[in-house]
């Protein structure tokens, strides 16, 4: 396929994600299944106009005062891929698969538009009603902020202590131009993709498939490195998942003392099971249910909350879910989190941590989470966060959002957007 066709092709993945409500990579698995004959190379260039189209919707939509598919397609090639409207013309020139060429309304609006400013609200490129909680969340940098969450990813690797460490990994590696992490000590970077381009499928070889590293975000590495876990802790990982933070905290404790994964939805938990016996991790046990949990109330040296919430933070990785965010879905995550502080706490043994963590930058769902957590619970106290902060990661003190907790952010720290914070139970 030309550029024509992947473009025709991503108008069309992008109008079913549109017309369906549905999430970008079912539409792009469904386009694959209907059209065996594309390529590997085509494949991955369609997803990346569409992924770029959802991350910079706002920008490309008005670039053309347009909303279209096509609008948001072509838009995303002019702002992610330094293309200019001419040469998006002679590329869709004599492709029988290709769009119609820029007519010239089109290269009138555009010629205008890429010489001119863009309001703050459009480089944003987050929906309106989100605007001001970035705002709250960034003060005056909010833009910037915003803007660095709808660029690229780099693709994030944690080195399994518990099978080698990050020079076994890099040296794995080599040849997909890995580098070391800047603040996270066990992390391997894959920079972000660059036009047409797709990452090695690093989960392919023979590296991942001996445990030698996990796929995780630097943010995600730090704030489990932050929990603080040590060999022949207690730790209950009271909102588990797939497992992505236990595996962090098993290797964090060298296979000794206890990991205990929870979650409400016991299903989520399956693939720690995998995960663990390719890690080497031995010292994971699932609890899933009351029975399992009521025997470590009031036990836990360290209780981690990952909690559910709106993941904004991750708004790179999954652009399609900043728009399809609702007001009352934030407002459910707020009302869920904080009664899922009320359970885990119980949890935690005078003396102990209670680590609050999410992938967003809301305050809504951080700090003021927190706070609001403090007020109506006594016997817990936050723990000077800077000096945590400099224990974990020293060199790298101007890093991140510190005060009586700890934020990270895309533009700040190169990371996903993460929230942190430790309270100590008195
Ligand atoms: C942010 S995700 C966890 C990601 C995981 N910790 C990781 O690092 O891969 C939040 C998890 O909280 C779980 N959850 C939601 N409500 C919960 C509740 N009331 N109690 C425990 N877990 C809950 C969800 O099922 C979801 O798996």
């Amino acid at each position: 396929m030309r550029m024509g066709g992947r473009l025709a092709a991503a108008m069309e993945v992008l109008a079913d994600i549109e017309g369906r409500q549905r999430p970008a990579a079912d539409a792009l698995r469904d386009w694959g299944i209907a059209h065996r004959f594309a390529g590997g190379g085509d494949r991955a260039a369609i997803g990346n106009i569409v992924y770029d189209a959802l991350r910079r919707s706002r920008s490309a939509a008005w670039l053309f005062d347009d909303a279209s598919p096509r609008a948001l397609a072509i838009g995303a090639v002019l702002l992610e891929w330094g293309e200019t409207p001419e040469g998006i013309n002679a590329m869709l020139d004599g492709d029988k698969f290709a769009p119609p060429p820029l007519d010239d309304a089109e290269l009138r609006i555009l010629r205008e538009r890429l010489s001119a400013d863009m309001p703050d609200e459009v480089r944003a490129d987050c929906p309106d009603w989100c605007a001001p909680l970035m705002q709250q969340a960034f003060g005056e940098n909010w833009t910037d902020e915003a803007a660095a969450l709808a660029r690229r990813p780099p693709l994030d690797l944690r080195a399994n202590l518990l099978k080698g460490n990050r020079d076994t990994v890099l040296t794995a590696l080599a040849a997909t131009g890995a580098t070391a992490t800047e603040i996270a000590p066990h992390g391997i970077r894959i920079a972000p993709i660059e036009g047409s381009g797709r990452h090695p499928n690093v989960q392919s070889g023979e590296a991942f498939a001996e445990g030698l590293f996990e796929v995780q975000d630097e943010g995600s590495q730090i704030v489990s490195e932050l929990a603080g876990a040590r060999p022949g802790m207690q730790v209950l990982d009271y909102c588990a998942g797939a497992g992505g933070k236990s595996l962090a905290l098993s290797a964090a404790m060298r296979n000794q003392g206890q990991v205990f994964a929870h979650d409400a939805l016991k299903p989520r938990l399956a693939p720690i099971v995998e995960r663990m016996k390719r890690a080497g991790s031995r010292n994971i046990q699932l609890a899933a249910g009351a029975s399992e949990l009521a025997p470590l109330e009031g036990r836990m040296d360290i209780v981690l909350v990952d909690a559910p919430c709106t993941g904004s933070g991750t708004w790179r990785r999954r652009p399609d879910t900043k728009w399809r965010l609702t007001r009352q879905q934030l407002d459910q995550r707020i009302a869920e989190q904080a009664e899922i502080l009320d359970i885990a706490a119980a949890y935690v043994k005078p003396g102990g941590l209670l680590a609050y963590v999410t992938c967003s930058v809301f305050r809504q769902e951080n700090g003021e989470q927190v706070q609001a957590f403090l007020d109506r619970t006594p016997g817990f106290a936050p723990e000077d966060h800077a000096k945590l902060w400099n224990r974990h990661f020293p060199g790298h003190e101007d890093r991140a959002s510190i005060g009586t907790d700890i934020s990270l952010s895309p533009a700040r720290t190169g990371t996903d957007g993460f929230y942190f914070c430790a309270l100590r139970r008195t």
